[in-house]
């Protein structure tokens, strides 16, 4: 592997640092080049260079709006031995903490950044559509992603489709829940996802929905400081309903207040906004649920349950 990464990179030194960070899905670590140090997630599954690509264009997206601090992304590579590596650039992290007013505040901005542009659009009297902003980031008026990302290492299904309930009841949970068809065949999920499927639109009512950019998977293991400010990394990002990206938070914890009144203050929660947290948590149950089996079924089936009532 090390051999193709010089190669690929046109490094002459690839030096190991002894920094390694392996997530639940690839395995990570460190090299100083050429040109400076930089982290690098290995994946041998089959499925890796889709991911990668994903989380590749992700991080580029997020970047180009200049709200929040991403890794810079580098290069996928394949491997000959099958697999894939990520590389991007290094960052010496530590636990959110100092800068979690900061986050809220730069995460907000990611989310309001291309209701910003959109709104410059429209003053200027311009079409509307995926016309070029002027930091030449796609004003955009669907919800989706130009490439497959994956939310763990599950692909997600981002076709561009201008109707964001249609996107999160289809898209986003039946495609969750097919899955779990498929490998447990779950009656009681079944049933009460068909009474849940007809009830999604009541719990949009009033509500105006802009596409905003998503990191996608922004739970506490994915936030980090620098010396300088917060970071986020491996993103599944898309472009969805702002609303959507604390549904995982608001599961697993790791924001303080300070962080949700700096967000709130610049994205106040509209009316419903506790159910829709739910529903939102409901993606990331069946999601762990396809991802780590029957131990987060509970939780989908009483989430569920919950929002029937
Ligand atoms: N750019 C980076 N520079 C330095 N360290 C990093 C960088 N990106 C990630 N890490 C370290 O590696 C760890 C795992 O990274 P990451 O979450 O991207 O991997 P993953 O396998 O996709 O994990 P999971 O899907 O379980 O969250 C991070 O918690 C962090 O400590």
């Amino acid at each position: 592997m090390e051999a193709k990464l010089k190669k690929e990179l046109g490094t002459s030194i690839l030096k190991p640092t002894g920094h390694s960070g392996g997530g639940c899905i690839s395995e990570g670590r460190s090299y100083d080049t050429d040109t400076g140090r930089v982290f690098v997630k290995i994946n041998h599954k089959s499925e890796a260079k889709l991911m990668f690509d994903g989380e590749m264009a992700s991080l580029e997206a997020i970047m180009k709006t200049e709200t929040v601090k991403v890794p810079k992304p580098v290069k996928v590579i394949k491997l000959d031995t099958g697999g894939c590596v990520f590389v991007m650039e290094h960052l010496d992290m530590k636990g959110l903490s100092r800068h979690s007013t900061k986050l809220g505040e730069q995460l907000a901005d990611l989310h309001l950044h291309n209701k910003r542009v959109l709104e410059k659009l429209n003053k200027e009297q311009q079409t509307v559509g995926k016309g070029a902003g002027q930091s030449g980031v796609a004003a955009v008026e669907k919800f989706g992603f130009d490439v497959t990302t994956c939310c763990g290492y599950l692909p997600q299904e981002n076709e561009w489709q201008s109707d964001w309930v249609a996107f999160y009841s289809q898209q986003k949970l039946q495609h969750q829940l097919n899955m779990v068809e498929k490998s447990h065949g779950d009656r009681e999920a079944r049933e009460l996802w068909a009474k849940l499927q007809l009830k999604i639109p009541q719990f949009f009512t009033d509500v105006e929905i802009v596409p905003a950019l998503l990191h996608g998977d922004l739970w506490g293991g994915n936030v980090a400081e620098c010396a300088d400010g917060p970071v986020i990394f491996d993103p599944a990002s898309f472009y969805g309903h702002s609303e959507f990206e604390l549904g995982i938070a608001s599961i697993f914890g790791g924001f303080n207040s300070s962080f949700y009144s700096a967000y709130h203050e610049k994205i106040p929660k509209a009316p419903g906004f506790a159910k829709r947290n739910q529903l939102y948590q409901l993606f990331h149950y069946l999601n762990h649920w396809n991802h780590f089996g029957g131990g987060y079924r509970g939780s989908s089936v009483r989430i569920m349950k919950d929002l029937l009532k």
